[in-house]
């Protein structure tokens, strides 16, 4: 790709799509910018560690670069907007990775006709493995989507959906990392208290989600056969599962997945 891309914002979702489009060589690292509100030192890491470059002309770059990714957090959309809006134009393929954020929220703000193409991934971009879903918004041609489908696999794999499932695919896949995360750190703590050292638990723990991961990417078998292979007739599978079952398990992850989807539905009502 021969494309002058910058990333508007610094932060962790930033890093993890630079780390994949670096890693993966398709961009020129000395095409890629970052620019941030005002930690120069993070710029000066990502800068190091990356080999891309941070913004010093701020209205030469934006101006001239083909890609604009806003990568701040909602709530600092208008003010990081407000800056840049008149060097935006409609040559321009704008990514937002911004939860909750509508496209029509934004083509507000930049009061511009520009396609925007809304951005889900997750933070395992950084080792080229997130899941993200795109959408279009009202400007936006194939091209445009092909352009973006070709970036995003840089970091992973990609879907395609309607702008108003985004809210549900960040319940699921935006957050989704963070909720196996959560029950890698529970297990932790369960197998410390079952008796083992912390250093076997987290080797044995790691080892069996790599596993897993392993085996729904590369196993044709429904998910619920791989869970039934593991549970013998009055094993102890079983009797992890029915304490799941009682303790709510099934009831907790619906509310987990809702109340991040509703939280989504309330950021694009905050802007
Ligand atoms: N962290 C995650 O797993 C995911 C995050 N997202 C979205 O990515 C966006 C960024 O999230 P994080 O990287 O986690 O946040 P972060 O807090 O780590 O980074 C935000 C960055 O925005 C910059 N910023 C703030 N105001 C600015 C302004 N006025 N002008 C320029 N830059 C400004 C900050 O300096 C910082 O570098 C959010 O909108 C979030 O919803 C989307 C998918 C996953
Ligand atoms: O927690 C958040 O708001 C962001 C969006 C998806 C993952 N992290």
């Amino acid at each position: 790709m021969d494309q002058k891309i910058v990333f508007i914002g610094a932060g962790s979702m930033a890093e993890a799509i630079i780390a994949g489009l670096t890693k993966s060589d398709s961009l020129a690292h000395q095409r890629i910018f970052v620019t941030n509100k005002s930690n120069q030192d993070r710029l000066t890491y990502l800068e190091e560690t990356y080999g891309i470059k941070q913004v010093n002309d701020k209205d030469k770059i934006i101006s001239e670069s083909d890609i604009v990714v806003l990568a701040m957090k909602p709530k600092d959309m208008k003010d990081a907007l407000s800056s840049i809006k008149s060097l935006i134009h409609s040559k321009q393929l704008i990514l937002s990775v911004l939860a909750g954020t509508s496209t029509k929220a934004i083509l507000k703000e930049i009061n511009k006709k520009v396609p925007i193409i809304r951005v889900m991934p997750n933070t395992s971009a950084l080792i080229g493995e997130s899941a993200t879903a795109i959408s279009k918004g009202k400007y936006v041609e194939e091209y445009h989507m092909t352009i973006a489908n070709k970036l995003l696999h840089t970091i992973g794999k990609t879907v395609t959906v309607e702008e108003d499932k985004m809210h549900a695919v960040t319940s699921i896949s935006g957050s989704g990392p963070a909720y196996i995360y959560y029950l890698v750190e529970a297990m932790q703590k369960a197998a410390i208290d079952a008796g083992l050292e912390q250093d076997i638990a987290e080797q044995l723990i790691k080892q069996t989600i790599i596993g897993v991961g392993e085996m729904l990417r590369t196993s044709s078998e429904p998910v619920h056969i791989l869970r039934e292979n593991i549970t013998s007739p009055e094993g102890t599978t079983e009797a992890g599962l029915n304490a799941l079952k009682k303790h709510g398990f099934e009831k907790a992850i619906t509310e987990c997945v809702e109340s991040a989807r509703k939280r989504s539905l309330e950021l694009g009502e905050e802007e």
